[in-house]
């Protein structure tokens, strides 16, 4: 019996994992694919975008949501019986896709392809890490050697391991492919030293390319028939060595929820103003906008902030504010959320 093969997309909170789904579902080439999404932070944005889609390549049928903060903590129970289920299926999928979590770490999820039942019915084609270069070549998870003495030089006590970096080394350290993403972003200087930096934290051969928006041709993602799960000492990782779960506690997240808003422009004023004074990482949800009948996408990542209106309100749901805000441990919740509460409209009965 040949076995279905998956693909692990992996990389940090908005490096563009699902803009790259989107992409591949459109570009899927008569192949059905399956998507497993998993989400930190309590609302299903991610879900929500690609559905919107409508892909024949991937029917809402087979877009699993796994809401439960990250997948490499909850293998047993929710990842496998969801792998149990696309694999019982009489008219199994091509491909399994599995979008992880910003901060999920890999390594535990290949591991989760050694279980006697998956093992024999699926196996990880590749595990495929994408690189938000704008963000890298801005320092954000890891140092050049250089600034690194600099800043050690400035402070004895430096912890170097901080979580992000931890992250960006651990999804590095798993991959088989890794994709530099945002390259519209960055110039070609910034691209080759955040390429440098990739490379020291990579496996040797893995293969990186480069990409505007996800767009990666699906021959070169799908199809690396990597094995991964038979290869795991290969592929260094954090945690080796103890409990196989970690926890997120180097990162808090929160829902703020409002109702229709009535100064788009006051909103999206003052979340810039909040991201950038709280190092807030991560922003995203939809927003209702008084008098439009689409609902607006926000997605801030760090201090960029996109919006566009991705479909009508439906009228079985509810029109409504929701954001996610995710940062590091030690975010100001209380200070955001009364910086938010008055341009967020109210929330409706
Ligand atoms: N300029 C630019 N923006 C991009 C690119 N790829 C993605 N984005 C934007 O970056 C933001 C985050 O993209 P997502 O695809 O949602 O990122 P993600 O990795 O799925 O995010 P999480 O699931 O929250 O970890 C969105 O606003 C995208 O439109 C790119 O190549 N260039």
């Amino acid at each position: 019996m040949s076995k279905v093969p998956t693909t692990v997309i992996t990389g940090f909170l908005g490096a563009g994992k699902t803009t790259l789904i989107r992409h591949l579902l459109q570009n899927a080439k008569g192949r059905r694919l399956a998507l497993v999404i998993n989400e930190f932070g309590d609302i299903g944005v991610d879900g929500e975008l690609v559905k919107g889609c409508n892909d024949e390549a991937c029917p809402e049928d087979d877009i699993v949501e796994l809401a439960n903060g990250c997948i490499c903590c909850t293998v047993a129970d929710d990842f496998l019986p969801t792998m149990q289920k696309l694999l019982d299926r009489e008219h199994k999928p091509d491909h399994i896709i599995i979008e992880t979590s910003g901060l999920a770490l890999p390594k535990p999820l290949v591991k989760a392809f050694q279980w006697p039942d998956i093992r024999t019915r699926a196996t990880v084609d590749g595990v495929v890490a994408l690189i938000d270069a704008d963000a890298v070549a801005a320092g954000r998870f890891a140092t050049d050697e250089a600034a690194l003495a600099a800043a050690r030089a400035a402070d004895p006590m430096l912890d170097h391991e901080s979580p992000l970096e931890e992250l960006f080394e651990e999804q590095l350290g798993c991959a088989d492919m890794v994709v530099l993403n945002k390259t519209d972003l960055v110039d070609a200087d910034a691209l080759a030293r955040v390429e440098t930096l990739v490379l020291a934290e990579t496996r040797p051969g893995v293969k990186i390319v480069r990409a505007d928006h996800g767009a990666v041709d699906i021959a070169a993602l799908l199809g690396i028939t990597a094995a991964a799960e038979d290869d795991l000492d290969s592929r260094p990782s954090h945690i080796d060595g103890l409990a196989e779960d970690h926890d997120h506690d180097d990162f808090d997240s929160f829902v703020v929820t409002g109702g229709d808003v009535a100064d788009l422009d006051a909103l999206l004023g003052r979340l810039a103003n909040l991201i950038a004074a709280h190092d807030v990482l991560r922003v995203k949800g939809m927003v209702a906008v008084g008098g439009k009948p689409s609902r607006l996408v926000v997605q801030a990542v760090g201090p960029r902030i996109q919006h566009f209106y991705d479909r009508a309100w439906q009228a079985q749901e509810a029109r409504r504010t929701q954001l996610v805000v995710i940062g590091q441990k030690g975010l100001d919740r209380a200070t955001l959320e009364a910086g938010l509460a008055d341009v967020l409209g109210t929330v409706p009965a």
